[in-house]
């Protein structure tokens, strides 16, 4: 099976955008260098499987759509962990950098590519000046392992340090209303009405705006979009979110249209609880 990366500049409207095209047999993704953030997933030519608004932008923001990577915080910092928290970008550092190729390869059966970025600017936190007394950079890796059957991304930091994570991944709809996604468990803390719920039945729906941290997902969702079918393999997550903004949001969000919102979901695998420990977070598409 012939498989090729080849860097390239440029990507759907983001003309000047540094990238990396993987090819492995009819399949294909690209990756940003800006956020290491794979932007295109098609398992075939004309089936794309990820979103990216037709709004997004980058320098200075995170480019909306695709695969972003949210490190070492999910969401808006905890000032109960982080040094001036309320100064610090939602989800973390790591969607905003600009990357460098760590390491490339073609197989027989797939394409592999290692991004990685070393920060030195990580902000205090308690846990941190125990496990790196000397505030050494910390490296981070995103591996991209792109086969004919599925895309499997590995986010990696080797180091001890106090670090949340989460594969943001925005995946194309045909109608938001109609999607199930199977698997990811009863119990869920609700963010849009600030409760906890548990429910028995089973798949998840969207409920208009939808903000949801499900504590106790299976390693296997399934996400069903009409007779489109999408199977997410997770491992080393503790917890899966499942977001769409709804109208209102997408209307007040500068980088997705007025109508954005009916165009995808975001089924997120993240490791939420704040342990100093490495992190290993792994997150394979298997499109049917
Ligand atoms: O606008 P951002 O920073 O990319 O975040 C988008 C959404 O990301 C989701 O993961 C969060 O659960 C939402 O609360 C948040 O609104």
């Amino acid at each position: 099976m012939p498989c090729r990366i080849e860097a390239i500049t440029g990507f759907a409207h983001l003309s000047t955008l540094p990238c990396y095209r993987l090819q492995a047999g009819a399949a294909s993704a690209v990756i940003s260098l800006y956020g290491a953030q794979v932007l295109s997933y098609q398992p075939v030519p004309a089936d794309e499987r990820l979103w990216l608004s037709p709004m997004a932008s980058w320098q200075g923001k995170a480019i909306r759509g695709g695969i972003p990577i949210c490190w070492p915080w999910f969401g808006p910092a905890d000032p109960a962990q982080i040094t001036d928290a309320a100064a610090q970008p939602s989800h973390g550092l790591a969607r905003t950098r600009l990357w460098q190729l760590h390491s490339q390869e073609c197989r027989d059966d797939s394409a592999l590519l290692c991004l990685h970025s070393h920060f030195s600017d990580l902000p205090q936190t308690d846990l941190q000046q125990i496990a790196v007394p000397h505030r050494k950079p910390v490296e981070l890796q995103l591996q991209l392992r792109l086969s004919a059957e599925a895309l499997e991304i590995t986010l990696r930091c080797d180091e001890a340090i106090y670090q949340q994570a989460a594969l943001h991944s925005y995946f194309r709809c045909q109608d938001p209303a109609q999607l199930k996604v199977h698997g990811l468990g009863p119990r869920y803390d609700d963010k849009v009405t600030a409760s906890t719920v548990q429910k028995a039945g089973q798949p998840a729906v969207l409920l208009g705006e939808t903000d949801r941290i499900y504590r106790q997902p299976a390693t296997t969702l399934r996400l069903q979009d009409g007779a489109t079918e999408l199977k997410l393999q997770q491992q080393g997550h503790d917890s899966a979110i499942l977001w769409n903004p709804g109208a209102d949001k997408s209307q007040a969000l500068a980088d997705v249209p007025n109508e954005g919102y009916l165009d995808f979901v975001c089924v997120e695998s993240a490791r939420l609880t704040p342990k100093p420990a490495p992190l290993q977070l792994v997150q394979r598409l298997l499109p049917r």
